[in-house]
């Protein structure tokens, strides 16, 4: 208790406050505005300048009376009073002791009978260990932030407990109710015991209170950063659909152009799920696109798109007669073809045979040397038959999914080469192309001929299943047709489908009609000429197809004849000229040097030297075989020959060795001689045991020193006993011999049946002569025959002459003798 108050007055003046609650050893402003209060202060300033603070009940009185305030107040020094300009008051207490006040007597301000509450006992220990229960308190009060950083100062000082916990009591945010109760309890340890009551429940306040605090951040923190984003997404939706961010309309209209492509029901069903993802789907997703792309292509397909086709086959056979020259097998093939379909039509159409027996039937295979027409027979073929044509490049397809597709779940999966081809042609029944079927490779990841062959199978092909699309395509009105140029490397199981149609190189008459009839008016439109501004000699065209090209088909003449109608063109546009005539003469103006010119030619007769015949997919040649005696040993074999050519060269030479009396050869000598056979090129490898015959020529021409003649080329294995076998591509062989200006052509006599197959006119401009035995070769073969060969000579072998020979001409594949 303050020392200024050693006994308090019994009556002393009242001073009402509202929402507040003083206790003993504070030192506290009081601002008084109300008249009560002012009259009061100044009541106890002139008397003991002790007055009584106590708590309305109601703060809203403004006038209270007795019957308003509480009775426990407390008893305070008045230490400075100071006038307000506005008549207010302000007076500075020091708050002595806890009170019950009686009595109330209102005249112009309230007074009160006052006497200090009992304290009553504490027993020490609860004292002690309420002491420390409220220090614990106390620091977690502090940690909650509640308390001013003043007023835990204050707190922290207070030595005496009781004193602490008025002073907690007064800076805490307790209702009036508690802090008056507080007041009421002069008895420390139910002081003490309460106040840890309030602080226990204020506690709890305090942590739920910041439970609701996180929470209701949390809550906004998230409806926060969801808003953001969405409105972000809406953002990027709306630029990426430039302007307009109807996702929904996306599947929709996928849905109209399916319903439109009237399919059934069950491809339906499938293509209908994928656009309900679709819809499902938020536009941007990786998935989203993928399944965009997939129905692109669901919709681009010609599910009942077809052209109408005209099975007139006179009209045909005018189309192919006009595109094509010659070819008289292949057409009368194709168009027996295309009556066989108009007939089965027709039955389908009086209903005796199902749909599927109309396209039944084989597959055609063009084969041939390349720039043969193959291609461009199968494009008037669409042309006539009023179908849209696809030509689809088979050459290198090593998987399944090159023919069949890529299931969807690959990164950047895409339907086969069927499917493509058949989404460019816009028709479920084009001809198809497929071209270079003998290219066909295969890997690890699966054999694309049997995907073919599924393809191919009228009785599989309706349900066609692309692994991409993964809902069948009928592909049976397809017409397909196949080109090889080694009909022997097709997968056996895809030729078993296929009838192959053999296409041959063309001769020089041939090619000579072509050039005028076809290539000539072709490229005299590319080139922008008219007809009478260019004229080309036979002779000139001759000379072009047979010195500038060298070729089976007819595509470097097409090449070289454009390029002079370019060159004519230049100078009828320069004004150089009106029209040009070319000759053979004026040839060289516009396409130089000749590059080629007929192997033969300028050749003579010689020792040692004989001409063989060889086959390549790109057409048929000749080939020199060179032997050349010299002392030494043993047989030298040179030309990159195969295994199997040079077997045929020791054939040769044993043959020689055990006929070395009959045809005068010098035995001893042959002992002590290395013999060289060379065939050049030396860089084509080289095979086959179709150079038998010449093999033994140029050895045993070489032996005798009796020459082979220049102009005969021959072909055909021999067997160590001398007999002359059969060999294969005798026309293509014959061919080229004739392009190298041979005359003579000696072949095995099995093979006499062939010649058939060689066009006339070429037949009657050279000679065959055919052969059973290698005897009969060399009588024709040798300069004199066989007469010359039995015919006792005093000399002996001669030293080789050095030939004339150019090398043979072909590169890149390998030939076959
Ligand atoms: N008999 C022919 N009548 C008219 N033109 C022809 C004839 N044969 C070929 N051609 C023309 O020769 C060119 C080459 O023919 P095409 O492309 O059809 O050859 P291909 O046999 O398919 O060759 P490849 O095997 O290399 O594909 C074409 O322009 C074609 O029109």
């Amino acid at each position: 208790m303050p020392s200024e108050i050693h006994q308090l007055p019994k009556n002393v003046p009242v001073c009402p406050v509202r929402g507040s609650v003083i206790y003993p050893t504070m030192v506290q402003h009081i601002d008084a505005s109300r008249a009560i209060s002012i009259n009061a202060i100044e009541a106890a300033m002139e008397g003991e300048k002790v007055i009584l603070i106590v708590s309305q009940r109601d703060k809203d009185v403004d006038d209270p009376k007795g019957d308003d305030l509480y009775d426990i107040g407390t008893a305070c020094n008045v230490l400075r009073v100071r006038k307000n300009p506005d008549g207010t008051v302000q007076m500075l207490v020091s708050a002595v002791a806890r009170v019950k006040a009686t009595n109330y007597q209102r005249g112009d301000y309230l007074t009160a009978d006052i006497e200090p509450l009992p304290a009553g006992k504490n027993k020490p220990v609860e004292v002690q260990a309420l002491t420390r229960e409220l220090r614990e308190k106390f620091d977690t009060i502090v940690s909650g932030g509640k308390l001013n950083a003043e007023a835990v100062q204050t707190i922290a000082s207070k030595d005496d407990v009781g004193e602490m916990a008025d002073h907690i009591a007064f800076n805490l945010d307790f209702r009036l109710e508690d802090k008056q109760a507080l007041l009421e309890t002069e008895n420390l340890t139910q002081r003490l015991t309460k106040l840890l009551t309030l602080l226990d429940t204020e506690q709890e306040v305090q942590s739920l209170q910041q439970k609701i605090r996180t929470q209701v951040k949390e809550e906004i923190d998230k409806n926060q950063r969801e808003y953001y984003l969405r409105e972000q997404m809406k953002v990027i939706q709306k630029e990426l659909s430039g302007g307009d961010d109807e996702e929904g309309d996306e599947a929709e209209a996928f849905r109209a152009k399916i319903d439109a492509l009237d399919l059934k029901p069950e491809v339906k069903k499938e293509i209908d799920r994928e656009v309900n993802r679709l819809a499902r789907m938020h536009p941007d997703a990786a998935e989203a696109s993928v399944i965009r792309t997939y129905l692109t292509w669901i919709t681009e397909l010609p599910w009942n798109e077809r052209s109408e086709d005209r099975l007139d086959v006179e009209e045909a056979a005018q189309v192919l007669d006009e595109d094509h020259y010659g070819l008289d097998k292949v057409k009368d093939r194709v168009l027996e073809f295309l009556a066989v379909r108009r007939l089965r039509k027709e039955r389908a159409e009086r209903g005796e045979l199902s749909a599927e027996e109309v396209n039944k039937g084989p597959i055609l295979v063009f084969t041939g040397p390349p720039g043969v027409g193959k291609t461009s027979i199968a494009q008037s073929i669409a042309k006539s038959l009023g179908r849209k044509y696809v030509r689809i490049a088979l050459g290198g397809a090593r998987d399944e999914s090159d023919i069949r597709g890529h299931r969807r779940t690959y990164i950047g999966a895409m339907p086969g080469r069927i499917i493509q081809g058949i989404r460019t042609a816009g028709t479920k029944n084009p001809v198809i192309l497929l071209d270079e079927v003998d290219k066909l490779g295969s890997s690890y990841q699966g054999d694309p001929s049997a995907a073919l062959l599924e393809v191919l199978d009228p009785s599989q092909n309706q349900h066609f299943t692309d692994h991409y699309l993964g809902v069948p395509f009928d592909l049976s009105e397809v017409m397909f047709i196949a080109t090889a140029n080694y009909p022997e490397q097709i997968p056996p199981a895809l030729m078993d489908r296929m009838e192959v149609i053999e296409f041959n190189s063309y001769i020089e008459q041939e090619k000579l009609e072509i050039a005028k009839r076809y290539l000539l008016p072709r490229q005299l439109i590319q080139n922008g000429l008219k007809q009478n501004q260019i004229a080309f000699t036979d002779a000139a065209l001759e000379k072009l197809i047979s010195h500038y090209t060298r070729e089976a088909g007819v595509r470097n003449l097409e090449r070289e004849v454009g390029t002079v109608a370019r060159k004519v063109a230049r100078k009828i546009a320069t004004g150089k000229t009106k029209r040009a005539k070319v000759t053979d003469k004026e040839l060289e103006t516009y396409l130089g040097k000749p590059r080629h010119t007929p192997e033969t030619e300028g050749l003579e007769d010689m020792v040692g030297v004989s001409t063989g015949m060889f086959y390549t997919p790109v057409g048929g040649d000749i080939l020199f075989v060179e032997t050349s005696i010299m002392p030494g040993k043993g047989l030298v074999l040179t030309g990159q020959l195969g295994d199997v050519m040079k077997e045929s060269a020791r054939a040769a030479l044993t043959y020689a060795k055990s006929n070395a009396e009959r045809f005068h050869i010098d035995k001893a000598k042959l002992d002590d001689s290395e013999i060289h056979v060379h065939v050049p090129a030396g860089a084509i490898p080289k095979e086959g045991p179709s150079a038998g015959g010449a093999m033994a020529t140029s050895l045993i021409s070489a032996l005798t020193g009796i020459p082979a003649r220049h102009d005969v080329a021959m072909t055909g294995e021999m067997t160590l006993t001398g007999r002359y076998l059969p060999i294969g591509g005798l026309k293509e062989k014959v061919l080229g011999a004739r392009r190298a200006g041979i005359k003579h052509i000696i072949l095995p006599k099995a093979n006499e049946a062939d010649i058939a197959d060689i066009p006339m006119h070429l037949r009657s401009s050279m000679r065959f002569h055919p052969a059973e035995t290698v005897d009969q070769v060399l009588d024709v073969a040798l300069v004199g025959g066989l007469k010359a060969l039995e015919t006792t000579r005093d000399g002996s072998a001669p030293a080789v002459t050095t030939s004339k020979r150019k090398p043979t001409r072909r590169a890149g594949a390998g030939a076959r003798a």
